[in-house]
Order: structure tokens, then sequence, then C-alpha cells
């Protein structure tokens, strides 16, 4: 797993490490203006794509369907980076990594936020040679992180993508990611994120993640999964404490599901990495330190693609179309291209058929790519598109 040793890195938080090191996958060969930066998601790692040497786990790339060779970003074309951003837990320093003692930094280990990963890749492209990006794309946080680049350094990159993502998430996510770190702080396991070399905090990091999932399916995609159908008992896990009565009602199939996943989140990301990352998550702001969106996008000069989702309540189509007319206010050419889906916020992982035609063909001719559609330019006014399912809660 390559990696690249950053030196000392001052988080925005004002404290600092002094070595940062950074894990990293490229894929492709670099000509000196084709090289595509790819943020990864809250809990995604630097494997984007399948790696030709097969690494376990996370070396099944998350987005293969995607990115590689003949896909809509091809890496026969274009020489790929993606980075593991710090505070999360696949080679990237966070608080799962050695500090300077020798221990795990734990909570030691200083708060992140998005513009704390975009300057960490700035540095790790600045060792690998790569100056001006031919394009950064990214989904979910990522779509955030690929926007913090189109507003921090607006002049080393020529097209930009968000996919799935806002300029902020708005207060009925901040509460659900907050109940979701308070799950895992009051895992008694968690004990003040001092538990390496221990139990792990594993109840309350599920609890966690199964929040978050019910928040990347969408009421239809939900509905269709698992309906309300019973599962069968023995399919479930017997980490969480049950009651006499339960025994009396049935045990649902998205109950199990959401046992499942978060059988296998736990074996694969770090507590405290969650908390540090949706932190990130929850503190972006576009317009932190500006006087609006359109403010902080207004020295953009590239193409900027907006892809949304209708069925994704986690970061909506109405949003994604705030933020193209923040861009239409500046230079930049921009183009808001809503997909129809009822997966959910998830859709941008698991539809390549929907993800990768304006994608490659935004990366090749911008937002006059073929298959890349706008809401400017459509018939349909876009609130039209306004996902059906606002409220999880909702009836
Ligand atoms: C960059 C990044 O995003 S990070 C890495 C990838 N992303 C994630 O891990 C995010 C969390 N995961 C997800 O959101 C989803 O699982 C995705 C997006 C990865 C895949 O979505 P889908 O293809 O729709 O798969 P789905 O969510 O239905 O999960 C399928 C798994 O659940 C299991 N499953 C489905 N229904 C049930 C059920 N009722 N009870 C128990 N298990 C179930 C399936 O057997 C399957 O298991 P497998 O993965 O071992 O084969
Ligand atoms: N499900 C993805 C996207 C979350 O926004 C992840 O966990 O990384």
């Amino acid at each position: 797993m390559p990696t690249a040793e950053l030196g000392r890195f001052e988080f925005e938080s004002g404290q600092a490490v002094e070595d940062l090191t950074v894990a990293y996958e490229t894929y492709g060969e670099f000509d000196g203006r084709n090289a595509v930066l790819v943020c990864h998601a809250l809990t995604g790692s630097q494997h984007v794509a399948d790696s030709p040497d097969g690494v376990a786990g996370q070396g099944h790339g998350w987005w293969r369907s995607v990115v590689g060779p003949g896909k809509a970003i091809d890496t026969n074309d274009y020489f790929v980076v993606c980075a593991n951003v710090p505070g999360s837990c696949y080679g990237t320093d966070g608080p799962s990594a050695e500090g300077p003692d020798g221990d795990p930094y734990g909570t030691d280990f200083p708060p992140v936020t998005v513009g704390d990963w975009t300057r960490s890749q700035r540095r790790l492209l600045d060792e690998l040679g790569v100056g001006r990006l031919h394009a950064v794309v990214g989904g979910s946080v990522g779509g955030m992180n690929a926007l913090d680049w189109a507003r921090r350094f607006p002049d080393d990159v020529r097209r930009v993508a968000a996919v799935a993502a806002a300029p902020r998430l708005d207060a009925q996510c901040l509460g659900l990611n907050a109940v979701a770190r308070r799950a895992i702080r009051t895992d008694p396991d968690w004990n003040g994120g001092d538990y390496y070399g221990d139990s792990h905090p594993d109840r309350g990091l599920a609890l966690a993640r199964q929040l978050g999932h019910l928040m990347y399916l969408s009421k239809d995609s939900a509905g269709r999964k698992f309906g309300r159908r019973t599962a069968g008992r023995e399919a479930g896990g017997d980490a969480f404490p049950s009651d006499p009565a339960a025994a009396f009602f049935p045990y649902r199939d998205v109950e199990s599901y959401l046992d499942y996943q978060a059988d296998q989140f736990v074996e694969r990301f770090d507590a405290n990495s969650y908390l540090y990352l949706v932190r990130a998550m929850d503190d972006y702001d576009l317009a932190a330190g500006y006087d609006s969106d359109a403010a902080a996008l207004a020295a953009f000069p590239g193409d900027a693609l907006v892809l949304s989702f209708t069925g994704d309540w986690h970061f909506t189509v109405d949003q994604s179309e705030d933020l193209a007319e923040s861009f239409r206010a500046g230079d930049a050419s921009v183009a808001h291209h809503v997909v129809d889906s009822d997966h959910g916020h998830d859709a941008f992982l698991v539809e390549p058929e929907s993800v990768g035609p304006p994608l490659r063909d935004f990366l090749a001719d911008g937002v006059a790519g073929r298959s890349v559609t706008d809401t400017a330019e459509s018939d349909t006014e876009p609130s039209s598109y306004a996902p059906v399912h606002n409220s999880l809660f909702s009836g």
C-alpha cells in the first residue's frame, strides 16, 4: 500500500502532527494533464478501483464499476489518485494510528475538517508531481471535499464534480449524526476513546452505522427491499440485549439487514474514526468565511457538474439546485444533472449505469458532454424533482 510522509501538518484546529502519513492509490499513467482526484465518502478508502495486486478487504474497489480500465473514469485515459483522508483508519493517520509515544492516538488525534482533507491532498499531489488537476470528483462528503477544492484552490482544477453532495448538512441530518455519535460514546467499551488493545465499542459503532444506513435508504428502496417481512430470528445477532416480550413479536427483515450490515461494518471501521469523520461532515459549510455559497465559489473559473438523485433525502435535489445556482452566479460553467432514482443516498454507489455516462462525458467535454443534462435547460422545474420523502419520520 503506497503511503506518503507529508511532514509536519497543522490542522485547522491549530493542532499538528509532526509527520502526517497519508495512504493513497494511483491508477493509470500521468501525462502531465490527465490527473483526476477522486474523494471518497465517509467510510471509504483509497481503494476506489480494483487494485491490480488484489488487495484484500477494502482493496475491493468501492467504485470499481465507475473507475477502472474502460470504465466511466477510464484509467486508460486518466491518472486517478485517491487518498484516504486524515482521521480515517485505512492507513492515513487518524485516532487508531500510532502516536508519538508509540500508542494509538485515540482522541488525542487532532480534530479533522474537510478543509484538512483538501490541504493534505494538495500536499500529496505535490509529492506526486501533480500540479493542476484535470478534475476532482467526489460523492457524498467526498463531494463536499470536491467543492472545497473549487473554493480553496480554484486555479488548481479544471473540472469539479460533486455527486450526491450539498454545501452543508441540514438540521435533521445533523441531529441524526449527533445521536449516532452518542451511541458510540455511551458504549462502556468506548472508554473515552482509549480502547485499543481491549474490547472495542462495537455496539455503539453498530448503532451509529444503523442510523447511517437508514439515512442512506429512501422510503421506496427500504419498502422494496424489506417491506414489513419477518426474518428468521436465528438470523439476528446477539449483540444487543433483548427482553422476554420481544419473543412474542417478529424480528423483521429490515432489522436483520441492519444487524448484518452493522456486523460487517464493525469489522472494518474504527469507532473513533467514525466520530471524527462524521463531525467533519457536520462541520462543513461551503460559505464559511464568505458571505454566501456563490461568493465562496466565485473564483472558480472551470466547469462544474452537480449530480443529484431524486430519492436522496440525505443530500436533496433542492440542495444541489441551490448549489448549481451558486456556481451559475460566478464564472463557472455548470450543469445540474438529476438522476431519477428511488435508491436513496447510496444511489451514487449502486447505480453505475446512471452515474457513469454523465461523469465520463463531463471529464471528456465538461458541461458540454453528451450525456450531461442541466436543470437550467430542462422544461421541468427543478423543484418538481424534489424527493418525495423529505423526512425520515413523515408518514
Ligand atoms: C465510499 C464508500 O461509500 S465506502 C464503502 C462502500 N460503502 C459502504 O459500505 C456504505 C454502506 N453500504 C451500503 O450502503 C450498501 O451496502 C452498498 C451501497 C455498499 C451496497 O448496496 P446494495 O448493493 O444495495 O447492497 P445491500 O445494501 O442490499 O447489501 C447487501 C448485503 O446485505 C445482505 N442482506 C440483504 N438483506 C438482508 C436481510 N434482510 N438480512 C440480512 N442480510 C441482508 C445481503 O445478503 C448482502 O450481503 P453481502 O454483502 O455479504 O453479499
Ligand atoms: N455509504 C457511504 C456514503 C455515506 O455518505 C459511506 O459510508 O461511505
